[in-house]
């Protein structure tokens, strides 16, 4: 009976929830056979004590609560909310004084009432003070059934239980308490009482009100309850719980008051914004507040299941997705990798700001590019899909998005996150950007200093980290920036912003970096202006809504044109790849190293060039490589390192410190990989040597690699296992999902041997 050891656990009120506590001790095995432990119970019905011992869930009971005190070790106090306090009094007059002193042996008492701001001061007069030795908590698990007899010994398994300790309250207490739950199969969570009043109001006690009111209201329209019986799935879905005790819920009302109305009247607002919609007929109203609803419903969903990405990252929080790469092999077939983040980014946002519907194809269903997505529908932009990479832009116009209700979430994305800066700066409202551990490292000064230059009004963390705090209602003005690094997102932040700002905006790049925003603007037909190494544009325009057809991301294609160019015998085809002449670094580089890499069916979608790339196994060499090639390969080095350790001599990469400000320090992880597996290199501040295998079939050894999180460390030696001797094993991969979903399924159509392997969550 793990980790339960009172003598006697005493339950005040044998309902359905004291009931059902009863029953899931006796499943976990308390106080059975021969094992310690008893269980009694105190109900004013001694119906319900009789009908609780023939069920074998309590050892005995009485009416009086006083001659059960004695002896008990735990009391768990489960009456409803307004009784609490009576049962307190009674308690503080029969407990022996500095019982509750919250010390071994000493006696516990907890309670599982709904609200807890109400119960805690109830304490608080009863006992003249908070006793160390009690810990208010609260099971979120319920039914619309009442009674000892709807006792359910799973009713908690896999429920949350919270319990909301407070500056008095001994740990060893919260601990047992703990394991009382434990025992019952609970998930604990702990928050403070206000908190937690706030939440419940929203989530269990509206629901609640709505329930009774609207059963009530129907009913009294149809005295005869006539309508009842056409009632349809979704009547009886909603409802449900308007069956529930009538007693209980009364005393919730009452002593959540506060907080109730507080969401009541955030519930009032939202209806009525519905009422206008449908009043009005305003289809993209409709459309907009159905749409995120139904996302969010989905989302909890799959939150709860555990089976999607949005699962998959808070797996990966706990660093738990783990890759198995099986050494050898090679590659073959014709593949299809998903689409451009970058480009998915983009059209999201342009398709938001634009007049009319955007058609978006070849979306990335990534969580990088879904967290953009799910941005603007917060902010009250209709958004169809993604269903197969097909996504449905309703533009709301450069002046027609809603303040948001709480912080974007961005996730792990570093485009976003920038690319957002510049293009909140310019709104009414005021926002707030946040991000995951990974990207709450990386450096945001680069956008928010540029942006103040043209009046926005951001505070960030220290050392200009996220969050980001954009203060809206600033009147913006065009600035002349000479960017200090080759930047596709602070040049792309300020095009963004400059939309918004008086006059011109014009931003010099120090070498050539990434033109999509630019090509993006003109396809929605704003002017965009380059000559040389700066453009520019003129704020105040409109964007028009176009299609987009988005091409695969040649950064995803990088892996597996690397796995064929050092894999002999491996011939690959990668269909509709961009080749947009800012990104084919990799194939300029790859193509420098020698390896048999050449374009076919070249063409143009939407702006962007694409072709399917056609590679075939030769030797590669070690090269110096371009310092130009840098930018225009600066997400591929992962894999290019790979590379670079399966070639004949020696590789050489400098001018690349913005390598290390990505989502890890892609210089020091790719380093201590390649040291992993036995791969000679040094360490520079701004690049690395690394010292080819020659022309040894094996490459280098097999090891286990940290991928620290960051999706293209962890795909790059995948990669690297066709030439390992041994087994490549990566963990915390769960990112690759931000990224390229589906990434090892794919691989293995192709002949890499990887599989992925998910740890137990731990207790
Ligand atoms: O603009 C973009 O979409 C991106 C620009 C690059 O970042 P930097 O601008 O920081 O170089 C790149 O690394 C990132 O994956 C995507
Ligand atoms: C650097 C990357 O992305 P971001 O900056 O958007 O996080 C990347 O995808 O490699």
């Amino acid at each position: 009976m793990g980790g339960v050891r009172e003598s006697r656990i005493l339950i005040v009120g044998l309902g359905l929830i004291g009931g059902s506590l009863a029953a899931a001790l006796r499943a976990a095995g308390y106080g059975l056979e021969n094992r310690p432990g008893e269980i009694v119970a105190c109900d004013p019905d001694a119906g319900e004590i009789a009908l609780g011992i023939e069920m074998g869930l309590i050892d005995g009971g009485d009416t009086r609560l006083a001659p059960l005190v004695e002896g008990a070790s735990l009391i768990v106090l489960a009456v409803p909310v307004l009784a609490m306090e009576s049962v307190m009094v009674e308690l503080a007059g029969v407990l022996p004084g500095g019982s509750l002193d919250g010390t071994a042996p000493g006696v516990v008492v907890t309670d599982v009432g709904s609200t807890k701001a109400a119960i805690r001061d109830c304490a608080l007069r009863a006992f003249g003070r908070l006793p160390a030795g009690l810990v208010l908590g609260h099971p979120i698990a319920g039914s619309e059934k009442s009674g000892v007899v709807a006792s359910n010994p799973r009713l908690y398994a896999n429920h949350k239980v919270i319990l909301t300790p407070v500056p008095e309250t001994a740990p060893a207490a919260v601990d047992r308490v703990r394991a009382l739950w434990r025992a019952c199969r609970a998930e604990i969570l702990e928050m403070e009482v206000e908190r937690h009043d706030q939440v419940l109001a929203r989530t269990s006690h509206l629901p609640h009100l709505l329930a009774f009111s609207l059963v009530d209201t129907l009913a009294r329209q149809d005295e005869r309850l006539d309508i009842f019986r056409y009632a349809a799935g979704g009547f009886r879905d909603f409802t449900r719980i308007a069956g529930s005790d009538p007693v209980m819920w009364r005393d919730i009302f009452i002593a959540n008051r506060d907080a109730v109305l507080a969401s009541l009247d955030d519930f009032e607002a939202g209806v009525s914004r519905l009422r206008q919609a449908v009043e009005a007929g305003d289809g993209d109203a409709m459309l907009a507040i159905f749409d995120r609803a139904s996302h969010a419903r989905h989302y909890f969903d799959s939150l709860l299941n555990q089976t999607s990405y949005q699962a998959e990252y808070q797996m990966q929080q706990q660093g738990r997705l783990t890759f198995l790469a099986s050494p050898g092999g090679r590659v073959a077939g014709r593949i299809r990798v998903p689409g451009d983040k970058s480009i998915s980014h983009r059209s999201i946002m342009l398709g938001a700001l634009a007049e009319g519907v955007t058609e978006v194809k070849g979306f990335l269903e990534g969580e990088d590019s879904l967290a953009t997505l799910q941005a603007f529908r917060e902010m009250g932009v209709a958004i169809e899909g993604p269903h197969q990479g097909r996504v449905i832009v309703h533009g709301v116009g450069m002046h027609g998005l809603k303040a948001p209700s709480g912080p974007l979430y961005v996730g792990n994305a570093g485009t976003a996150m920038r690319l957002f800066a510049g293009l909140l700066a310019g709104q009414a409202f005021d926002t707030e950007l946040i991000g995951d551990a990974s990207l709450t490292k990386r450096p945001m000064g680069r956008v928010a200093d540029p942006l103040r230059l043209m009046g926005a009004v951001i505070d960030t963390a220290e050392g200009g980290r996220p969050p980001l705090k954009i203060r809206g209602g600033q009147r913006l003005k065009g600035i002349d920036y000479d960017m200090p690094m080759a930047s596709a997102q602070v040049k792309s932040c300020l095009l963004l912003a400059g939309l918004y700002a008086d006059g011109e905006t014009r931003v010099r790049e120090p070498a050539p970096t990434r033109d999509h925003t630019e090509r993006m603007l003109a396809g929605f037909g704003y002017e965009v202006h380059r000559k040389g190494d700066t453009c520019w544009l003129e704020g105040g325009g409109t964007l028009a809504a176009a299609p987009i057809d988005v091409p695969s991301d040649i950064s995803s294609a990088t892996f597996f044109l690397v796995a064929a160019a050092i894999t002999p015998g491996s011939n690959l085809v990668l269909e509709h790849v961009g080749i947009n002449p800012t990104r084919i670094g990799v194939i300029n580089v790859l193509k420098l190293m020698g390896a048999d890499l050449w374009l076919v069916n070249e063409h143009e979608v939407g702006g962007e060039p694409v072709a399917d790339l056609h590679i075939r196994y030769a030797p590669l060499h070690g090269i110096d490589i371009p310092e130009d090639q840098v930018p225009l390969a600066i997400d591929e080095f992962p894999a290019l390192f790979i590379a670079a350790a399966s070639a004949i001599g020696t590789t050489r990469l400098r001018g690349a410190e913005e390598l290390r400000v990505k989502e890890s320090d892609r210089i020091q992880a790719m380093a201590d990989g390649l040291a992993a597996i036995g791969v000679e290199h040094t360490v520079l501040e701004d690049g690395i040597d690394i010292v080819g295998a020659g022309e040894r079939e094996v490459a280098y050894g097999g090891g286990r690699i940290d991928s620290l999180g960051d999706h293209r460390i962890a795909m790059a030696f995948v990669i690297a296992s066709l030439r390992a001797g041994d087994e490549i094993i990566i963990d915390d991969c769960a990112n690759v999902a931000t990224s390229f979903p589906g990434f090892t399924a794919l691989a293995r159509t192709v002949g890499l041997k990887v599989r992925e392997e998910t740890d137990e969550v731990a207790p």
